[in-house]
């Protein structure tokens, strides 16, 4: 049986770890020994709170499972991977590698695609994502998310792979419009969260989830992605998912900042970073992102929500579709 190794034990290499080992033959692996041993005696992991973890999982913080797998997903944070890669580049080398975080590295402005390439040029990078709670994944409940590889068949072989009765994964060939509608997606739902934390309301949380969409196509096309890609799960679908859920965390944090209220540094908030990444982009290649740069004003604390929105409708009035007159 194909040996997967899942990289980061963190709340959703955990879930992916869990829903695969039904079926699969699978390792959850994480940097952090004396962690990993705990969970492997008390079956829980703490970031991902009331799921236990099946008998069958082996959950260990030896690298040799990384060395043994045949597939590696990658489910540690975007600004992460490429020190991890670069970590354990030997066990890594010339597999499978399926990126599941969702974010643009702020130092380099790569997606993890081009992480990967850029680290290990001899493995074949795939992309996972798509709308997905852990909790909701680890508990079986139905979910469909994106899965994109260059090599149509070997993209095909692990779709198979991969799925599961519950987790319906569609495959494409579009790496980029793939790792950046689940990227950007992050971005916007801050502003989404913003929005109704400072009182704004949900006709202007619809305005941003819409504009937003538009700048993420903008950008997502100029890097070469697809539109149909944009439209599918990996964009529209997780954008929708993230920018109207509590559940999200990117989304929390959004409604942190619009309550002018703390918010946890040790949760993972990939759109953070990526709000400056994508700013960044834009700027390079004269794009129009006003929500995008907003958000990334809002993160380095240059601004406050309730400047940032006026900001947004003193803008010029505008056709509403880029390619109008
Ligand atoms: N949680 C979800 O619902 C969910 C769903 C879909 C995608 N994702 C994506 O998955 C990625 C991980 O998110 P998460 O929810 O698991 O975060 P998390 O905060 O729960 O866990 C992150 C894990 O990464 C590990 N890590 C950090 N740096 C590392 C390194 N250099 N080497 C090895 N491990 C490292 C941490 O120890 C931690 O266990 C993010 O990009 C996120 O957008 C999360
Ligand atoms: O909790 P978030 O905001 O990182 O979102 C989790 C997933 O990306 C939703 O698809």
């Amino acid at each position: 049986m194909t040996r997967i190794a899942v990289a980061g034990a963190g709340a959703f290499g955990t879930a992916l770890a869990v829903a695969l080992c039904e079926t699969r033959d699978v390792a959850l692996w994480g940097r952090d020994a004396p962690a990993m041993s705990a969970m492997a005696q008390s079956r829980v992991n703490p970031r991902l709170p009331g799921v236990s973890l099946p008998a069958a999982l082996p959950v260990t913080a030896d690298p040799d499972a990384l060395s043994d797998a045949e597939v590696v997903l990658l489910a540690t944070p975007a600004q992460t991977l490429r020190a991890f890669l670069d970590d354990h580049a030997p066990a890594l080398g010339g597999k499978p590698l399926v990126a599941c975080g969702k974010g643009i590295d702020l130092r380099t402005l790569d997606g993890p695609s081009a992480t990967i390439r850029r680290a290990l040029p001899s493995a074949l990078p795939l992309v996972l994502t798509g709308p997905s709670f852990a909790a909701d994944i680890a508990r079986g409940l139905p979910t469909a998310l994106t899965l994109a590889c260059a090599d149509r068949t070997e993209g095909a072989r692990l779709q198979a792979l991969l799925a599961t009765p519950a987790l319906r994964l569609y495959r494409t060939t579009d790496l980029v419009g793939a790792e950046l509608g689940g990227a950007l997606k992050n971005v916007i739902a801050i502003a989404c969260g913003a929005c109704l934390g400072g009182g704004f309301g949900e006709s202007a949380r619809a305005a941003l989830l819409t504009r937003g969409f538009a700048e993420m196509q903008r950008l997502a096309l100029r890097l070469g992605a697809r539109s149909d890609t944009l439209m599918g799960l990996s964009g529209l679908g997780d954008l929708v998912l993230t920018a109207t859920s509590e559940g999200s965390r990117n989304y929390r944090y959004g409604l942190s900042l619009g309550r002018s209220e703390p918010f946890d540094a040790a949760v993972t908030v990939e759109g953070a970073a990526t709000a400056r990444a994508a700013a960044r982009l834009g700027g390079t290649l004269g794009l129009d992102l006003p929500v995008t740069e907003a958000v990334a004003e809002l993160v380095e604390g240059r601004t406050n929500v309730g400047t940032a929105l006026q900001r947004l409708l003193d803008r010029p009035l505008r056709a509403e579709q880029d390619s109008a007159d």
